[in-house]
This record gives C-alpha cells, sequence and structure tokens, in this order.
C-alpha cells in the first residue's frame, strides 16, 4: 500500500542513522510495512540505516493518544517498533526545523512512551526531555556476552535497558551473537543492552547492542539508562551530570532534580532522494 514514490531522507545524531519518511497526512505509508522498513534498513541492498523515523502531523496518527505537533513513528531495522528513540527525536526534530515545520513555542514530539519536548541550542546541538526514569530493579539480572557475565541494572527510558559495568570495552567481543541476559521474564519484549566503563566521576563510555538492529554506532536512550545507572553505581543522586562517550561520539545527560533526563546532542541530515517501489524484491 501507499504511494509508488515516495521521499525520504537521512539523518545521523552520533552515527546512530535512521532514514526519515515525511508523511504529514499519516496516508502515504498507510501503516508501514515491515518488509519496506527492512528493505530500506538494508546496507547493502536497500539506503542503509538503524531504524526508520515517519514523520506524521500529531492529529493526524492513531497510534497515541496525544501525538504532540508531529508524531515519530519509531521502526528498528528488522521493522519492530521501538516505543521511543533518543537519537532518532533529535533527528526528527533537526529535519522539522529546516523543512520550517517549527514554529516559536517548543516543539512537543510525540512519541510511543509520550510526548517529549525538544529544545534548539545555539551551538547547533538539539536537547530532549526524556521523562522520568523507571528503575525496575538493580539486582538479579545477568548479561551475558563472550563468554562472560555481568550483573546489569534494568532501566526503562519508555524502552528496556540493561546496563552492565565492564572492565574493558573490548571485553563484551565482537558481538558475532547478540548478547544473551537471564531471567528471560525480566525482559518479555526483548531488550537494548549497554556495556560501560567509567572515565571519572561524571563521565562514561559505553558500547550498546539494540533490540531490533544489533551493535549501533549510539543510542540516545541507552545514554540516558547509563547516566542512571552509573548515578546509582557512584551512590550520587539527581541532580547529576554526565558525559557519555559513544563509538559515533559523545552526548550529555543530565538527570534534574525533578527526576526528568535531559539528553543534548547533535543531529544532521546528510541525504535525500526519492524511493520507488519498483525497487523493491
Ligand atoms: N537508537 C535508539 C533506540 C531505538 C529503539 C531500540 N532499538 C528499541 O528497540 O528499544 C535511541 O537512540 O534511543
Amino acid at each position: 500500500m501507499g504511494a509508488d514514490t515516495f521521499p525520504w531522507l537521512k539523518g545521523h545524531g552520533t552515527e546512530n542513522d535512521f532514514i526519515l519518511l515525511p508523511d504529514p497526512d499519516g496516508f502515504v505509508h498507510g501503516d508501514l510495512d515491515d518488509d519496506l522498513v527492512r528493505f530500506l534498513c538494508d546496507r547493502h541492498a536497500g539506503i542503509g540505516a538503524d531504524g526508520v523515523l515517519r514523520v506524521i502531523e500529531g492529529a493526524k496518527q492513531s497510534y497515541v493518544e496525544d501525538g504532540g505537533d508531529w508524531f515519530m513513528d519509531y521502526r528498528n531495522a528488522d521493522g519492530s517498533i521501538g516505543e521511543m528513540c533518543g537519537n532518532g527525536i533529535r533527528v526528527f526534530a533537526r529535519y522539522l526545523a529546516e523543512a520550517g515545520l517549527v514554529g516559536s513555542k517548543p516543539v512537543r514530539v510525540g512519541t510511543r512512551a509520550g510526548v517529549k519536548e525538544i529544545v534548539y541550542n545555539d551551538d547547533q546541538t538539539i536537547t530532549a526531555d526524556m521523562g522520568e526514569p523507571l528503575i525496575p530493579g538493580t539486582e538479579g539480572i545477568v548479561v551475558t556476552a563472550n563468554g562472560h557475565d555481568w550483573p546489569a541494572v534494568h532501566v526503562d527510558m519508555g524502552n528496556p535497558h540493561a546496563v552492565a559495568f565492564v572492565d574493558d570495552l573490548a571485553d563484551p567481543g565482537p558481538f558475532a551473537e547478540a548478547p544473551r541476559w537471564t531471567p528471560a521474564e525480566a525482559y518479555p519484549n526483548g531488550v537494548n543492552i549497554e556495556f560501560v566503563t567509567r572515565q571519572g566521576p561524571n563521565e562514561v563510555s559505553m558500547r550498546v547492542h539494540e533490540r531490533g538492529v544489533g551493535e549501533t554506532r549510539s543510542c540516545g536512550t541507552g545514554t540516558c539508562a547509563v547516566a542512571v545507572a552509573a548515578t546509582l553505581q557512584a551512590g550520587q543522586s539527581a541532580p547529576t551530570t554526565y558525559r557519555v562517550n559513544v563509538p559515533g561520539g559523545a552526548v550529555t545527560v543530565s538527570w534534574r532534580s525533578d527526576n526528568h533526563l535531559t539528553l543534548t546532542g547533535p543531529a544532521v541530515i546528510h541525504a535525500r532522494g526519492t524511493f520507488s517501489r519498483t525497487w523493491l524484491p
């Protein structure tokens, strides 16, 4: 279903890359087809990306009650739905600004994990209010990769995360296999797994294996989960601010005293084109 040809753009935030599909009225793509998402994200046969961000006017979508000004319909590269995407929302906000869709009021972006407010900073970074973390438990979860086991902290940022502190970021290995976790019931819908080393009192480095994608160069919700876990690990409490280094760059996460997290980082749009459905296999 959908139009024979449609416009696309590509952008990234700390090299977590996304294909944007402008669909203001929500009818170009109908209910976005998993096969189309997989094909677009394929790095060999398609355009290549970690996920797809469909841009729909908030009032014209029917996925959530409050779609904000603009709704971000996020899909992982395997076609699955992710409730929220912290790098994606900045790239989405960059697209809105460049397309002239932003007024003088802060933009409210609707997601399946609630509405998030966006601030455009003078230094060209973008800040998203990521809302409050849920911390279902800090004990009992173990992640396994490359023959090693690590205890992990469960932090939910609208989507699920398991954060494991490691001695060396090389330890989890090259992720030839997806890391596993126990108990299975902790994450019935799968999980994003972050491996973290502490670099200083307020600085950490991480690698991530994303649910529905594989290892990526960055994960914004993951950086927030990591900042929460690092704060707790250090015996600190909000307000804290962490620099979180990822393979694709660095972001700043603040855990404010009102319990909201803010995520600040870069976001760029770097390619655009027109896609023809006749190219689909
Ligand atoms: N890359 C994202 C997270 C995308 C969703 C995730 N893979 C999931 O399934 O929860 C980010 O920047 O937060």
